[in-house]
């Protein structure tokens, strides 16, 4: 765990924007979180671009450059599909989805001018979390950007061991889902400092002694859970902020920077192996049905072989048909080879009963001597001082 203490600057002149996407439970703060970060970042000249994936608020408290609203109308969406508030934001959320790459487009030509891009979602967590079109922004956005998630966690509420334990657990489960760096905001620290949090994340026998205290049957259960998450806890940064009074939102900064050198160094190339093995597999795959193909052109339907006219013909003892393209080839085993000259000619199928065969041969070899006799013709042409033509 860090506590964005010891941090990175970004790069001067990076074209790559962070993209910070702030996910929480409903009521964490999220939304005046992202106010109050908006309004930090135009303090500091560096405006960031917003992106309000959540088509059920009512108003923002800031502008977005991008709103989901502005594409598609939930309640709309509800009357048309018969659903109720979650489907309706939900199934407004894969509609825009299935526009995303015009909206990367838009970041795309932004982007250079950029230091930070903001991404408010939907208020039902669960929304973005778990379904196919969070999974999809998440994924597209991290392939081009150093990307993260900041969750936003409502502090006061999370004081009871139980509490932070759940809320705990769900963000462990949206860690392992996106697999993006990830930042613990502790948010409403105007009402209640967050040190009782990082003392239990970082001392496990305080932990452990505030688990005693509960006394329900829960606590046996939590006392194994809470040695599981001490992994989880190495991977975190952990701020705390008051999306009122502004308190902590340069700490944040610093960790989003801390986030950006974990992006470069861990998520990029895990993304770029995982790509690269798709790649491979793909190309493996290609080859195998490719071999199948071949192997598959050498049987007519009746299980015959069947071989082609041209170069790496097969000979009638039932050799591989194309030459070169398929291995296990044996080509001197004093059987009645055909000729191997390529004759430019479409390649034919034929089977062993081809009572053609003997035909075709005899033009074959009448073509070549032709091909000969004009080379031949030629040269002594050449020899007598003419033009060859
Ligand atoms: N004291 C205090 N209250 C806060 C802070 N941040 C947010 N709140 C209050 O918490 C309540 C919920 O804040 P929102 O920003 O609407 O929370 P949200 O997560 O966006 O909620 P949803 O829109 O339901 O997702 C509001 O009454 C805010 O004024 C904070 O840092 N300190």
């Amino acid at each position: 765990m860090s506590t964005a203490a010891n941090t990175t600057a970004p790069a001067a002149g990076d074209k790559r924007p962070p993209v910070i996407l702030c996910i929480g439970m409903a009521g964490s703060g999220k939304t005046t979180f992202m106010q109050r970060l908006n309004a930090h970042l135009h303090a500091k000249k560096q405006p960031p671009y917003i992106l309000n994936l959540d088509p059920a608020v009512a108003s923002l408290p800031f502008s977005a450059n991008i709103d989901i609203r502005d594409t598609v109308n939930y309640k709309e969406v509800m009357k048309q599909y018969n659903l109720g508030p979650n489907g309706g934001i939900l199934t407004a959320l894969n509609l825009f989805t299935t526009k995303f790459d015009q909206v990367l487009g838009f970041v795309e030509k932004r982007a250079p001018s950029l230091d930070y891009i903001l991404v408010d979602t939907p208020g039902q967590i669960e929304i973005f979390t778990w379904s196919a079109s969070g999974s999809i922004i998440t994924d597209t956005l991290a392939a081009t950007y150093p990307t993260m998630i900041a969750y936003i966690i409502d502090t006061p509420r999370t004081a009871a061991p139980a509490t932070f334990m759940s809320n705990m657990l769900y963000a462990c489960s949206i860690l392992y889902k996106t697999k993006v760096p990830f930042i613990l905001v502790f948010n409403k620290i105007d009402v209640k400092p967050h040190d009782f949090a990082v003392e239990w994340m970082t001392d496990f026998e305080a932990f452990q002694e505030a688990l005693q205290k509960d006394k329900t049957y829960m606590s046996s259960l939590m006392n194994s859970m809470s040695l599981v998450l001490d992994e989880f806890y190495a991977h975190l940064k952990v701020v705390g902020v008051s999306a009122v009074t502004g308190a902590g939102m340069d700490d944040f900064l610093k960790a989003v920077d801390e986030a950006v050198v974990e992006y470069d160094q861990e998520y990029k190339p895990e993304l770029e192996r995982v790509l690269e093995e798709r790649r491979l597999k793909q190309e493996a795959e290609k080859e195998e049905h490719m071999a199948r193909l071949l192997k598959d052109m050498a049987m007519d339907e009746k299980g015959k072989e069947v071989s082609f006219g041209g170069k790496g013909h097969t000979s009638k003892k039932g050799k591989t048909p194309l030459r070169g393209m398929v291995a296990d080839e044996d080509d001197d085993e004093g059987e009645e080879e055909e000729d191997d000259e390529d004759d430019g000619r479409e390649p034919r199928y034929r089977d062993e009963d081809d009572s053609g065969d003997d035909d075709y041969e005899g033009y074959r070899i009448e073509e070549e001597e032709r091909r000969n006799r004009m080379e031949d013709e030629s040269l002594k042409r050449f020899l007598a001082g003419k033009r060859v033509d």
